[in-house]
């Protein structure tokens, strides 16, 4: 990561490891808006890195799967960067899916994801983005987390992103997948944990 001050003006450049091309391009938005734009170096999904994304992610809690991915991508960088991980927690089940949501997105799908709500008294859910920033390979992560309140519902709007068409955001009646670009940037887990981020790195 390089930070350069100058005149005032912070400029500051990360690289993300990530092999999710929608969170690159969200959190591309999320950073460029604002007074002080942070760029995001997009050699992430280089193929050289491309390894990484494979790796099996251990099992545990939320701040347990984050740091462990962002100390791996910092060994293998061999210097600073940021990863991030999202759980879908279900309040009937004691917060899970949880980190393990992408596996039961792909196993059960929307529809799935509802069934397993069936004959539970609450529908309530919350997503919760995890951001981890390492200096480099021999330091310990710090984690950001930002978490939005909603409720599982059926599918409404398109299925561009994950779970987005199945979590209606609290107070917005409307589904992560029925919003706009901003819309949805301006309340998301994501973008709770970047704000979160981006004030720390502004006080380095
Ligand atoms: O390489 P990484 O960054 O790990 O990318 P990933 O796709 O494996 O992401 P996660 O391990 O964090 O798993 C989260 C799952 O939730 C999905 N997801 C993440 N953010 C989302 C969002 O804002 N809206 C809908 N689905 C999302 C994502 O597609 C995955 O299936
Ligand atoms: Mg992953």
């Amino acid at each position: 990561m390089k930070v350069q001050k100058q005149n005032k003006h912070l400029s500051i450049n990360l690289v993300f490891v990530t092999g999710n091309a929608n969170k690159l391009r969200e959190v591309q938005y999320i950073l460029s808006q604002g007074q002080r734009p942070i760029q995001i170096d997009s050699h992430d999904l280089d193929s050289k890195l491309a390894f990484i994304f494979h790796f099996p992610e251990i099992q545990g809690t939320t701040q347990e799967v984050a740091r462990a991915k962002c100390q791996r991508a910092a060994e293998l960088l061999g210097g600073p960067c940021i990863t991030e991980d999202t759980a879908l927690c279900f309040k009937a089940l004691n917060g899970l899916p949880g980190p393990y949501i992408k596996y039961f997105m792909k196993s059960i799908g929307h529809d799935g994801l509802n069934s397993m709500l069936d004959g539970f008294p609450t529908k309530e859910a919350w997503a919760l983005c995890t951001f981890a920033y390492s200096s480099g390979p021999d330091a310990e992560p710090i984690l950001f987390e930002g978490r939005t309140e909603g409720m599982i519902v059926p599918a409404r709007g398109p299925a561009t992103f994950g779970w987005d068409p199945v979590f209606q955001a609290e107070d917005t009646g409307k589904t992560y997948a029925e919003m706009t670009n901003e819309e949805k940037n301006f309340i998301s887990h994501r973008y709770r944990a970047l704000d979160k981020l981006r004030n720390y790195l502004e006080s380095l």
